[in-house]
């Protein structure tokens, strides 16, 4: 132990068949070596016996003036608690330790000690006073004291007392740690010697292996303030003792805790005894508190029996204790004194027997059957007085002897309950601080209350305001309500509208369909119209060709009929000559019947000239008749007559042309010509043969006039124009055939053209339909464009309409949104002015409650003046008639009073509500204020 940090080892469960052997109660083998420590126990070990090894030595050193720390180290659940604190069978080293010092400072009989302590926790870096609770106000300051503060022991009932008020506030994740200091000083010491003091540090540590920090050097605290209070017990000014707590179960945790406990083996402390000047000590304090209550109890002595005090006697018991020495002494002179004093005595006994029971009743309960029984003997002395003259001296004395002892007794308790007494006077004077500080509070809150009025003013108006608000807000709830409706009607118009819109777009849309596919047949029909069109202009051409053909063959006619007409006129010229030939002919026939007449005359066989007149076709001659000479020329004639007869045309006037031929007769026996007339299409130039029954065969004189036949000579110098003539003939008749082929050409033509215009005018009306088409379709897409436009336009009015619709549906949207926002304001509003409302009527019932306990409390302290005074006034003037009695009572239960009206305040009003209700009035306000101003921004925008 020469570092002065002790270390030891305590298992919690049995290191036997684990990897660790306890050696020789110091050493700790694994199979990676042994670690020795100051000591090691085993799991067996009770509280007591690591006390005595471990803790003991250092509670000595301490109440010897040196630094103590005992500290519990080691994972969760491993018995630091158990071991620092212990249980109600097994007392932990607290317990141990505490009973110790005051055995300790029990028998010490040369010095004076003053014992006092404090309970705190440390978690999180925040410290905690464990008694108290005032956890924010608790601090370390660099001498490694702690600002909590700190309560006197007198006791180790007393401490252990204080201990289990702090146990209870304990939290299980925190450092606790119990510190006790002590003053101590040689009762024979003069003024100026120092006072010793030291602090025991007993610190049960969480369970944590995380907690310390080790360096090379140095071992601390991971937590600062943990490290600030117990920067002494490690390598500084203390003996400390680390129990280091292990569960050989958790071999990695074991392992730790004694890497820890070997590493903090190896640093030192130098713990020197602490010397603090007197003045600067507690138990300066402490004295000073006695002289002065001392003072005041003997100026009580005075007052109440007008004698000098006794010394040595203490100041609460002293009072009683002087009473009955007084009231002993006088006893003697009892005759004149008893009378005087009895009843003063015996009342002021009376009440300070009371007083002290009262007082000690709650500190001392032990003393109160004391008190009473000294009450009771009082009430028996007083009895006894009353009997004195009856009773012998004797009695007296031994009754007094009596009274003597029993009041020695009651002098050493009662000194002990003048201890109680202080504290209870203490407590008094701490109350009366609570009292001055609940009157503050009072004050504070009667300031609050004036302001709370103020603002429950406002508040008031503020409702009225809120209401009102509200009540615009209904109304534009409604407008907007209506609006709403109205927007919905619209709405829905809008909707139908363009269903309608939609129904007629379809509509045109069908139409448009219709029309595209009505125009694609007219196409199709105009673009045949062009193919027929342009097929036609091909027949146009056609027709003009065989138009031109027509008219070169209408000149080719007109040509034709200018050579007929030369042809007739020639014809004509003919026909005349034939006249004349056949005039000629008459005058040669005139001959010709001349001469046969002559030739009957000369006996020549006759000609039947009855026969051939009656045949009625020609003029037949026989060869008997030519073969004269005379006749031999005339025949001659006539043949070359009847060759140009052969020649002459008969031009009928009906029309009909007829052709004379003279033909012989091929009969041999009979001579002569036949004159033919024949059809001149029947005139064959060959073979033709002239039938003697021909019936067409003519007598040309007469006949040929008979028949309105024109005759024309052909004479024989036109013979070549007759072969001409016969060509032309020919050839006319070629031409009317070729006139005629022409003119069926041409009627086929004709027919064509007709066919053709016939066709034209079809392609008119193709044209026309074409043109009517063509306007259609240009009518049609005008109509297209219309429609179109007509569709663009309701497509935009659609659009339009849709848009409207969309804007009015988010305006729709948002007014419902702002209906919403709206009503949540309203109810909003309504819940804070009913909030208000109850907070304003709270506010007013603490007012008023304030106000009474303001006044009950204003009551008291008068009546606390008046007692004050009056004491006062007794303390001033000693011989004064104010009896003792009347004023100390009052001046006690007026406290009382008090104590009760501020413990009641303090009940139904804690600080914290009286400050926070303005606090949340302030909110509220701030909340009105940000829900007014948002509202109207609102409804700016
Ligand atoms: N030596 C022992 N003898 C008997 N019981 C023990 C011993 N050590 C610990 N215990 C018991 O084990 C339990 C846990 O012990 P304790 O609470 O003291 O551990 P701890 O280390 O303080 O735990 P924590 O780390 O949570 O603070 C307790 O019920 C305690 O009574």
């Amino acid at each position: 132990m020469s570092s002065n940090i002790c270390v030891g080892v305590r298992p919690f469960g049995s290191f036997d068949g684990s990897s660790w052997q306890v050696t020789n109660g110091c050493a700790l083998e694994s199979r990676n070596g042994s670690s020795v420590f100051d000591f090691v126990f085993d799991h067996e070990a009770s509280n007591l016996e690591l006390f005595n090894c471990m803790a003991k030595p250092i509670v000595h050193k301490f109440i010897s003036g040196l630094n103590g720390t005992l500290i519990t180290y080691g994972g969760t659940s491993t018995g630091k608690t158990h071991t620092m604190l212990g249980d109600d069978q097994h007392p932990g080293l607290i317990e141990l330790a505490t009973k110790e010092i005051f055995e300790t400072i029990g028998n010490d009989k040369e010095r004076r000690f003053l014992l006092r302590l404090q309970f705190i926790e440390v978690n999180n870096k925040i410290i905690t006073d464990l008694i108290r609770k005032r956890q924010h106000e608790v601090k370390v300051v660099d001498t490694g004291k702690v600002s909590s503060e700190e309560y006197l022991v007198s006791s180790k009932e007393e401490l252990m007392q204080w201990l289990s008020v702090g146990k209870k506030k304990r939290s299980k994740r925190s450092h606790a740690i119990l510190r006790i200091i002590i003053e101590s000083r040689s009762i024979s010491a003069q003024p100026d010697d120092p006072v010793m003091q030291s602090v025991f540090n007993l610190v049960d540590l969480a369970g944590c292996s995380n907690i310390m920090h080790m360096s090379n050097t140095t071992v601390s605290f991971r937590d600062q303030q943990l490290n600030q209070l117990l920067r002494a017990s490690l390598g500084g000014n203390a003996c400390t003792g680390i129990i280091c707590t292990a569960n050989p179960t958790d071999l990695l945790e074991t392992r730790k805790t004694l890497q820890f406990a070997s590493r903090v083996r190896e640093v030192s402390n130098q713990p020197l005894v602490n010397l603090v000047a007197y003045k600067a000590t507690m138990m300066k304090q402490q004295d000073l508190k006695i002289k002065k209550l001392r003072d005041q109890l003997a100026k009580e002595e005075q007052v109440i029996l007008g004698s000098p005090r006794i010394d040595g006697q203490q100041d609460g018991c002293m009072e009683c204790t002087v009473l009955c020495k007084a009231f002993i002494e006088k006893f003697a002179d009892r005759h004149q004194v008893e009378m005087l004093l009895k009843e003063d005595v015996h009342a002021t006994l009376h009440e300070l027997c009371r007083d002290v029971l009262r007082s000690t009743r709650d500190v001392c309960p032990e003393l109160e059957p004391s008190c009473e029984r000294m009450f009771h003997n009082c009430v028996e002395l007083e009895r006894l007085q009353a009997e004195g003259e009856s009773v012998c001296d004797e009695t007296i004395e031994l009754t007094q002897r009596e009274l003597q002892a029993e009041i020695a007794e009651m002098r050493t308790k009662l000194e002990a309950a003048q201890l109680s007494y202080d504290m209870a006077k203490c407590q008094v004077s701490e109350k009366t601080e609570d009292c001055n500080r609940l009157n503050l509070q009072l004050s504070t809150a009667q300031a609050d209350n004036v302001q709370l009025q103020a603002k429950n003013h406002s508040l008031e108006q503020m409702c009225q305001s809120q209401h009102q608000a509200i009540q615009a807000m209904v109304a534009d709830c409604n407008e907007v309500q209506q609006k709403f409706q109205k927007l919905q009607q619209e709405h829905e118009h809008l909707r139908r509208t363009s269903e309608a819109n939609k129904d007629q777009c379809l509509q045109l849309k069908a139409d448009k369909t219709s029309l595209q596919a009505e125009i694609v047949t007219l196409k199709e029909r105009v673009e045949e119209a062009q193919r027929l069109l342009l097929e036609a202009s091909n027949q146009k051409a056609l027709a003009e060709q065989l138009k031109a053909q027509n008219d070169r063959l209408k000149t080719e006619l007109s040509e034709g009929q200018s050579s007929f007409q030369e042809m007739q006129r020639e014809c004509d010229c003919l026909s005349n000559e034939l006249m004349e030939s056949v005039e000629e002919c008459d005058g040669l026939r005139g001959e010709c019947n001349a001469l046969r007449e002559e030739l009957k005359q000369r006996s020549m066989p006759s000609y039947d000239i009855e026969s051939m007149k009656s045949s009625g076709v020609g003029t037949e001659c026989s060869e008997a008749d030519l073969e004269s000479e005379t006749d031999s020329g005339f025949l001659e004639k006539f043949a070359k007559l009847s060759d140009s007869l052969h020649e002459i045309e008969l031009q009928h006037r009906s029309g009909c042309s007829r052709l004379f031929r003279a033909t012989k007769i091929q009969e041999h026996n009979v001579p002569g010509l036949k004159l033919c007339l024949e059809s001149a299409t029947d005139i064959h130039t060959e073979a033709h043969t002239l039938d003697d029954d021909a019936g067409d065969a003519v007598c040309l004189k007469g006949v040929l006039r008979q028949h309105r036949f024109q005759i024309i000579r052909l004479t024989q110098e036109t013979a070549p124009a007759q072969e001409d003539a016969e060509k032309r003939l020919v050839h006319c008749n070629q031409l009317q055939v070729e006139r005629a082929a022409m003119q069926r050409d041409i009627k086929l033509l004709t027919e064509a053209n007709a066919a053709l215009k016939k066709e034209l005018g079809n392609d008119e009306v193709l044209t026309m339909s074409i043109e009517v088409n063509e306007k259609l379709r240009e009518s049609m897409n005008e109509r297209e464009e219309q429609f179109k436009i007509q569709l663009n336009v309701k497509e935009e009015e659609i659009s339009l309409l849709e848009s409207k619709l969309k804007s009015k549906g988010a305006e729709v949207e948002e007014i419902k949104e702002r209906c919403l926002i709206m009503r949540q304001d309203m109810d909003e509003a309504r819940e804070s002015e009913a909030q208000l409302k109850e907070k304003v009527a709270a506010s007013v019932v603490i007012h008023d409650s304030l106000k009474k306990k303001n006044l009950a409390l204003d009551k008291v302290n008068i009546k606390l003046k008046k007692s004050v005074d009056i004491y006062r006034l007794r303390l001033e003037k000693p011989n004064a008639s104010v009896n003792c009695k009347e004023v100390l009572p009052v001046v006690r239960r007026t406290v009382e009073e008090r104590g009760s009206v501020q413990e009641h305040t303090s009940e139904t009003l804690t600080v914290p509500e009286k400050r926070a209700k303005p606090a949340c009035i302030h909110q509220e306000l701030r909340k009105i204020k940000r829900r007014c101003l948002h509202d109207l921004r609102r409804r700016i925008d």
